[in-house]
């Protein structure tokens, strides 16, 4: 039987003739939040970029709940697996103008609720992105995601331009997304996150999965 969620089988990817990820097999589960974390230039990003098809292995495969990432449409893929990068690139002029960009037809109740949920409030809804600070285009980033209704978040590095009160916010609104059904798959530097919101735990290393499993296990993250 196929397993639910992401599979990657002997994953490679290379960029500029050198290899950034090397042999990753893995299991990110559905319905779990699976945190990725390792030393700057591990490679994590760059996963990441894989299981949505902004980018494709060079070798091996990925498969989502035992269909193969290849046989999905990239656009319709997009919808059900949303990515919240690292640096938000906004696409349009108003805030109200990127949750549109994940739904169009989302209506003005549902924008003030997803901007009320990443802490931004409703008075935002009538912003123009000018001018928004770094952490508040962070969580609109989160919101224009939500916005779609995926069925799996990609984050990278949500919190790092947030402070320790929006980042509660954060945590505590992808537990909730998790806890209703959602997968999470979180790059974090953070150990925080990986006790408060990761039920399975991947560590990479110069582009090789080194550790695997119950995040309060791993040496990765004990290390002071
Ligand atoms: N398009 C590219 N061309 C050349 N090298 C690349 C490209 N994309 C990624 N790399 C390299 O691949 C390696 C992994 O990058 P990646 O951004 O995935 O790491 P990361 O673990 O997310 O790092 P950080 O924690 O610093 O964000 C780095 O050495 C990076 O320079």
């Amino acid at each position: 039987m196929s397993q639910a969620g992401f599979v990657l089988e002997g994953v490679g990817l290379r960029r500029g003739g050198a290899p950034v990820l090397t042999d990753i097999s893995a299991h990110l589960p559905r319905g779990c939040c699976t945190l990725v974390t390792g030393p700057s230039g591990a490679g994590k990003s760059s996963l990441l970029r894989l299981l949505n098809r902004l980018a494709e292995p060079d070798t091996g495969r990925i498969l989502l709940d035992g269909r193969p990432l290849s046989g999905h449409d990239p656009l319709l893929l997009r919808r059900r697996v949303a990515l919240v990068a690292q640096h938000t690139a906004l696409l349009t002029d108003s805030v109200a103008g990127e949750l549109a960009v994940g739904r169009p037809a989302l209506d003005a109740v549902c924008a003030a609720d997803l901007l009320e949920r990443v802490g931004l409030g409703a008075c935002f809804l009538s912003r123009s992105t000018e001018g928004l600070s770094g952490g508040q285009v962070q969580r609109l980033g989160l919101a224009r995601a939500l916005a779609t209704g995926p069925e799996v978040l990609l984050l990278d590095e949500p919190t790092s331009a947030l402070d320790d009160t929006a980042t509660g916010l954060v945590d505590d609104l992808l537990a909730a997304f998790v806890t209703d059904g959602g997968t999470a798959v979180l790059v974090s530097h953070r150990t925080a996150h990986a006790r408060r919101l990761a039920g399975h735990a991947l560590v990479l290393e110069a582009g090789r999965l080194t550790e695997a499993g119950d995040p309060a296990r791993l040496r990765y993250l004990a290390a002071p």
